[in-house]
C-alpha cells in the first residue's frame, strides 16, 4: 500500500500580486513548489507525486519539480481547476490503485518540514482517516454577524461589525496542510462535496472541512510554526527569516 500526495500550485496568487502565479515565486532562489515538493519527498513517507498546476503551466512546473535531483520520487503535473477544492479534486483522480493514503498539501506552505508529513501520514497510518495539523490560536478570536443587505457602513459611519460570540480559544486550532486521509474516505468527500467546487464562495477551504460535512471524524496532531502559509509579501520576508534560521 502507497502514499500519494497531492501539492496544490494552481493558484493565481491573487493576494501577493506579483506577475506570475505564487507556487512559481521564488524564495531564497527556488519556486514555493520545489520547497514544498523537495520536503514532501524527503520525508520518506510519500510514493509519489501529483502536482496541480496553473493552465498553460503544466510543463514548466514539471520542469521545476520533475527534474530536480531532491525530488526522488514519480511526479505527475496536472492542470488543476477553478478552486483549490476543484484543483485537489482533479489530482485525486489520478490516485493509483495501490494508493490507500492520500496527503493534500499547499505550495504555498513551502516550508511545512518531513517531521510534520511524517506526523500526519503516522496518524493516518494508525487508524484516524483524516488527519490535519493544528496551532492553538494566541489571539482572541470574534465571530461577527454576516453582513447587512445595506452593507455596515451605510449609515455613513465607519465600517464595523457586530460581535455576535467570542469562542474558547483554548478549543481552538488554525490548521495546516499537508492533510492526511484514508483514500476512500477523501474519493467520498470530494464527491459528495463536488456541486460546491465550482466558485471560490462556496468551496470547501480544506479538505478536511469536506469529510466533516460527512458527517465523519476529522482529528488534529501538533502543527509546526514551519508549515505558515504564503498569502502575502510580508509572509514571504517571514519565510526568508525562518529559512535563515533553518541553516
Ligand atoms: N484554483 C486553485 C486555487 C488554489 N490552489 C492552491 O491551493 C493552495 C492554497 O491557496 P491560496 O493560498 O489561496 O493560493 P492562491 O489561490 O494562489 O492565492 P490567492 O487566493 O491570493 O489568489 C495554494 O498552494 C494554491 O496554489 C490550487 O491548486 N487551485
Ligand atoms: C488548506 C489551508 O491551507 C488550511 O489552512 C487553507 O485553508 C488554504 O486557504 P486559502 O485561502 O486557499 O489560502
Amino acid at each position: 500500500m502507497t502514499t500519494l500526495a497531492i501539492l496544490t500550485a494552481a493558484g493565481s496568487g491573487t493576494r501577493l500580486g506579483r506577475d506570475l502565479p505564487k507556487a512559481l515565486v521564488e524564495l531564497a532562489g527556488f519556486p514555493l513548489v520545489l520547497h514544498a515538493a523537495r520536503r514532501l519527498a524527503s520525508s520518506g513517507v510519500v510514493d509519489a507525486l501529483v502536482v496541480t498546476c496553473p493552465a498553460g503551466l503544466d510543463t514548466a512546473v514539471r520542469d521545476v519539480v520533475a527534474q530536480d535531483p531532491h525530488v526522488d520520487v514519480p511526479v505527475r503535473v496536472v492542470e488543476g481547476g477553478a478552486t483549490r477544492q476543484a484543483s485537489v479534486a482533479t489530482g485525486l483522480a489520478l490516485a493509483g490503485p495501490d494508493d490507500d493514503v492520500v496527503l493534500v498539501h499547499d505550495a504555498a506552505r513551502p516550508l511545512a518540514p518531513p517531521l510534520l508529513v511524517r506526523r500526519v501520514a503516522a496518524a493516518v497510518r494508525a487508524g484516524h482517516r483524516a488527519v490535519v495539523p493544528g496551532l492553538p490560536v494566541t489571539d482572541t478570536v470574534k465571530q461577527v454577524a454576516p453582513p447587512s443587505p445595506a452593507g455596515a457602513g451605510a449609515a455613513g459611519g465607519p465600517d464595523v461589525e457586530r460581535v455576535v460570540e467570542t469562542p474558547d480559544r483554548a478549543l481552538l486550532r488554525a490548521v495546516q496542510t499537508p492533510q492526511g486521509f484514508d483514500r476512500a474516505l477523501l474519493e467520498r468527500a470530494h464527491a459528495q462535496g463536488a456541486v460546491r467546487a465550482s466558485a471560490e464562495g462556496l468551496a470547501a477551504t480544506d479538505d478536511a472541512g469536506l469529510v466533516e460535512a460527512l458527517g465523519e471524524a476529522v482529528h488534529v496532531v501538533a502543527g509546526e510554526e514551519a508549515a505558515m502559509k504564503i498569502t502575502t509579501e510580508r509572509d514571504l520576508l517571514v519565510a526568508r527569516l525562518l529559512l535563515e534560521e533553518e541553516s
